[in-house]
C-alpha cells in the first residue's frame, strides 16, 4: 500500500517560492506503517494537501497515486471506496453534524464500515475525557470536545493512511498526548501510516520522516 505524490502543486500557488518546500513539486512515496510529520507554517498549503490526499479536491498539478492508481482517474464510487476502506482524516474544522449527538456522529461513521464494535465508542470517549458528552448534541460541545469527537470518528473505520490536519489545535497538552497515544495504538492495529500536518513540531508524535511544507 503506497501513496505517491508526484510533482504535486496547488494550481493557485506561484511556482517560484515553492523551491524550498520538501513536499510541493517533489516525488515522494509513503508506505503503510510510516509516521510522517509535515511541518507547515500557516498558509503553506497544509489543508490543501490534506484535502488533495483525501480526494476531496483536485485543483493541483502533478499526481497522487494510490497503489498504482491515479486519484484523478477515480470515479465517485472509487473515491467513496478509497475513503471507506483506505484513508481516514481528522479535519482541521472538525465537520461534525451539529444537530446529532456525539454518539450519533460516531455511530454514523462506524456503521458505514465497522472496524470496531459499538462498545468501543464509549470506551474511547471515556479515555479521551468526553464520556459524559455522548448524549449531547455536538453543536453544544466545546471546540476541544468536538476535536476529540472528530479524532474518535476517524478511528471508527479501517484505514491504511490516517491524515491529521492540525488535530490538536483546540486541545491542551495532556489531552493532546492522550489522543495521540490512542491514534498511535489504532494505527498500529491496522499497520497504518499516519500523515500529520501541523504548524510546528510536537514532541509526542514519534515520526519516522519529517518534511517542511
Ligand atoms: N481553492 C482555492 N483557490 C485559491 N486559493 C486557495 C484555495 N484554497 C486555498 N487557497 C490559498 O492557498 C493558501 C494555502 O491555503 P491552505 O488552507 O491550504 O493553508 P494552510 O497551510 O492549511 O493554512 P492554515 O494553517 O492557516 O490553516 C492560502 O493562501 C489560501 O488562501
Amino acid at each position: 500500500m503506497q501513496l505517491q505524490l508526484q510533482q504535486l502543486l496547488p494550481v493557485y500557488f506561484d511556482e517560484a517560492p515553492r523551491h524550498t518546500s520538501e513536499v510541493w513539486r517533489r516525488d515522494l512515496s509513503f508506505s503503510k506503517g510510516e509516521y510522517v510529520k509535515i511541518v507547515a507554517p500557516s498558509g503553506s498549503g497544509k489543508t490543501s494537501l490534506m484535502h488533495f490526499l483525501y480526494g476531496l479536491r483536485n485543483e493541483y498539478s502533478g499526481n497522487i497515486v494510490y497503489n498504482n492508481q491515479n486519484l484523478r482517474n477515480y470515479s465517485a464510487e472509487d473515491i467513496a471506496g478509497y475513503r471507506k476502506d483506505h484513508v481516514s482524516i481528522v479535519f482541521q474544522n472538525m465537520r461534525l453534524f451539529p444537530e446529532q449527538t456525539v454518539f450519533e456522529n460516531l455511530e454514523l461513521k462506524r456503521q458505514l464500515n465497522p472496524f470496531h464494535p459499538v462498545e468501543k465508542i464509549a470506551e474511547m470517549a471515556q479515555r479521551l475525557g468526553i464520556g459524559n458528552k455522548l448524549s449531547s448534541k455536538s453543536r453544544i460541545c466545546s471546540y476541544g470536545e468536538q476535536q476529540r469527537v472528530a479524532i474518535i470518528r476517524a478511528l471508527m473505520q479501517p484505514f491504511d493512511f490516517l491524515l491529521l490536519d492540525e488535530p490538536f489545535s483546540h486541545l491542551d497538552e495532556v489531552n493532546s498526548q492522550n489522543a495521540m497515544q490512542l491514534m498511535l495504538e489504532e494505527a498500529k492495529l491496522r499497520n497504518a501510516a499516519i500523515i500529520f500536518a501541523d504548524l510546528e513540531r510536537i514532541d509526542y508524535f514519534p515520526y519516522t520522516r519529517l518534511f517542511h511544507l
